[in-house]
C-alpha cells in the first residue's frame, strides 16, 4: 500500500471524524475534503519496523517485545534488528561490532567543522551540522542501494556518540577522549563523555534508554525523515531534517524541558502545587501525553524502573519523589500519563549529563530507526505529498 491514494485512508483504526474544508468552491474537489489536522488517526503507510498497539500497550520492534529487548539485548543487537530484521547471531554480532568499532573515529575535517560550531548554540544545532557535513564527505551521497543505504546508516550510528561526548566536554572546557575500541557502544560512548566506564547500574541503565528510544513508528521526526527519503533525496539529508524536528519540546526536546521543570519544583511537596499552577493557565506539562498512547506510554515502566535503580544507586531520591507527585496530581486531574520522556530526562541528569544534552542523546539512538525507516520508504517509495484545503482570499487582481 502507498500512501498516495486521493481520498484519506480510512484503514485506521480511532480515525477521528474529519473536519471539513471552509468553503465548497475554494476548497479541494469532491472526495478530497476532509481535513486531519495533524494526521491525527491517518494511517499514511505499512511498515515492518515496529508496532504500537496502545490499547494493549505493546510495543514490538520486527515482532520483539521492547521491554524483553531492553532488559536482554545491547544497542548493537537492537540496532542490527531494526536494519536487518532478525537479531544477529554471534557471528553476525562479532561483524557487526567491529564494524562500529571501526567507524567511530570523527575525522580531521568533521572534528574542524565540530570545532567551528558555536558553544553558545544548542547542540542538536551541532548534531544536526555534524550530520549535515558527513553528507558532503561522502562520494556516494546520493546513491541509495539497500547495500550503500545500511553502510551510511551504521556510519552515522558509529560516529554520533564520537561527536556528542567531544561536544559535551568541550561545553565544560575538556579536551575530547578518542574511542575507546575495546568497549561496547554503551560503554564507550559514557567513557568518551566521563573518562571513565561508571558502575554497571548507570551503564545498564543508560543502556537500556537507547533501546527504549530506538524507534517508534510514524513519530513526527521518522516522518519527517521519509517526506524528505520520498523526493528521491540523500540519507544525510533524511536525517538531517529528522533531528530538525525531534529538537521541538512537543517530542524529543521534551526530556529537557522535563529536567528544567523538576529543577524549577526543586522541592516534592512543592510538585502538586506548581502542577496546578500549571495547569490553570493551560500550559502543557512537558513528559505528559502522547499522540498515540492515551493510557500510557508503554516503555515507561521499563525506563521508569532504570531511574530508580540510578536513583537508589546514587542515594539522590529526590527526582524520583517529584516524580511520583506530578505523575500522581497529574493522573487524579487530567488522566494524562507520563511518557517515555519523563522518566530518561531525571535519569540522565542522575547520569552526569548536561540538560541540553539530552535530546542528543535521543538522536544517538533513534538515528536506527529513522534509518531503518529510510531504507523502507526507499524500497517502496511513493511522494509524500498530502492535499491542502484552501482558506485565503478569493482570486483576485493584482491592482494597477
Ligand atoms: C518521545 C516523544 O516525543 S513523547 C512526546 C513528548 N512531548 C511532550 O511530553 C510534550 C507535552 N505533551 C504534549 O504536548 C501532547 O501530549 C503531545 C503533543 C505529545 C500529543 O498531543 P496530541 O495528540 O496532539 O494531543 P493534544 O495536544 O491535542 O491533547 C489533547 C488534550 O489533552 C491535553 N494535553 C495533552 N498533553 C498534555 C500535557 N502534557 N499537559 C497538559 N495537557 C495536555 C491537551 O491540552 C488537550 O486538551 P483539550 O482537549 O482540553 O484541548
Ligand atoms: O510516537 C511519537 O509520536 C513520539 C514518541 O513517543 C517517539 O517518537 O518515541
Amino acid at each position: 500500500m502507498t500512501g498516495n491514494t486521493a481520498a484519506p485512508n480510512t484503514a485506521a483504526t480511532n480515525t477521528p471524524a474529519p473536519k471539513t474544508a471552509a468553503s465548497s468552491t475554494t476548497g479541494p474537489k469532491a472526495g478530497t475534503d476532509a481535513i486531519y489536522k495533524g494526521l491525527a488517526g491517518v494511517v499514511v503507510d505499512t511498515t515492518a519496523i515496529s508496532k504500537v498497539v496502545p490499547e494493549t500497550n505493546t510495543l514490538t520492534y520486527r515482532g520483539y517485545p521492547v521491554p524483553e529487548l531492553a532488559e536482554k539485548c545491547s544497542m548493537e543487537q537492537v540496532a542490527y534488528l531494526l536494519w536487518h530484521g532478525e537479531l544477529p547471531n554471534d557471528l553476525q554480532l562479532e561483524q557487526f561490532s567491529q564494524r562500529e568499532r571501526a567507524a567511530r573515529r570523527l575525522d580531521r575535517s568533521a572534528q574542524s567543522v565540530l570545532a567551528r560550531t558555536p558553544e553558545t548554540c544548542h547542540p542538536m544545532d551541532v548534531v544536526r551540522t555534524m550530520i549535515s557535513y558527513l553528507g558532503t564527505e561522502d562520494p556516494d551521497e546520493d546513491l541509495s542501494t539497500t547495500e550503500l543505504l545500511l553502510a551510511k546508516s551504521q556510519r552515522m550510528f558509529a560516529v554520533l556518540p564520537t561527536i556528542v561526548a567531544a561536544d559535551l566536554r568541550r561545553r565544560r572546557g575538556l579536551e575530547p577522549i578518542a574511542p575507546h575500541h575495546g568497549l561496547g557502544y554503551a560503554e564507550n560512548f559514557l567513557y568518551m563523555c566521563f573518562g571513565e566506564v561508571p558502575d554497571e547500574v548507570i551503564v545498564r541503565a543508560f543502556a537500556k534508554s537507547m533501546v527504549l528510544y530506538a524507534e517508534h513508528s510514524f513519530n513526527a521526526s521518522t516522518f519527517a525523515a521519509r517526506v524528505v527519503t520520498s523526493t528521491g533525496s540523500d540519507i544525510y539529508s533524511a536525517v538531517t531534517a529528522a533531528i530538525g524536528a525531534l529538537k521541538g519540546p512537543l517530542h524529543g526536546g521534551a526530556n529537557e524541558a522535563v529536567m528544567h521543570d523538576m529543577i524549577e519544583i526543586d522541592r516534592p511537596e512543592r510538585a502538586r502545587g506548581w502542577l496546578e499552577e500549571k495547569l490553570t493557565a493551560k500550559e502543557k506539562v512537558m513528559g505528559f501525553g502522547h499522540r498515540v498512547y492515551k493510557r500510557g506510554d508503554s516503555r515507561v515502566p521499563t525506563m521508569y524502573q532504570a531511574l530508580r535503580e540510578v536513583s537508589e544507586h546514587l542515594g539522590e531520591t529526590k527526582w524520583l519523589k517529584i516524580y511520583a507527585e506530578l505523575e500522581d496530581e497529574m493522573a487524579s486531574r487530567t488522566g494524562i500519563r507520563p511518557n517515555l520522556d519523563f522518566p530518561t530526562g531525571p535519569a540522565y541528569y542522575l547520569m552526569g549529563f548536561d540538560i541540553p544534552m539530552f535530546t542528543p542523546l535521543f538522536v544517538m539512538s533513534r538515528v536506527t530507526g529513522w534509518t531503518a525507516h529510510i531504507i523502507e520508504q526507499t524500497e517502496s517509495n511513493a511522494l509524500i505529498r498530502p492535499l491542502s484545503a484552501y482558506s485565503g482570499p478569493q482570486q483576485r487582481s493584482v491592482p494597477a
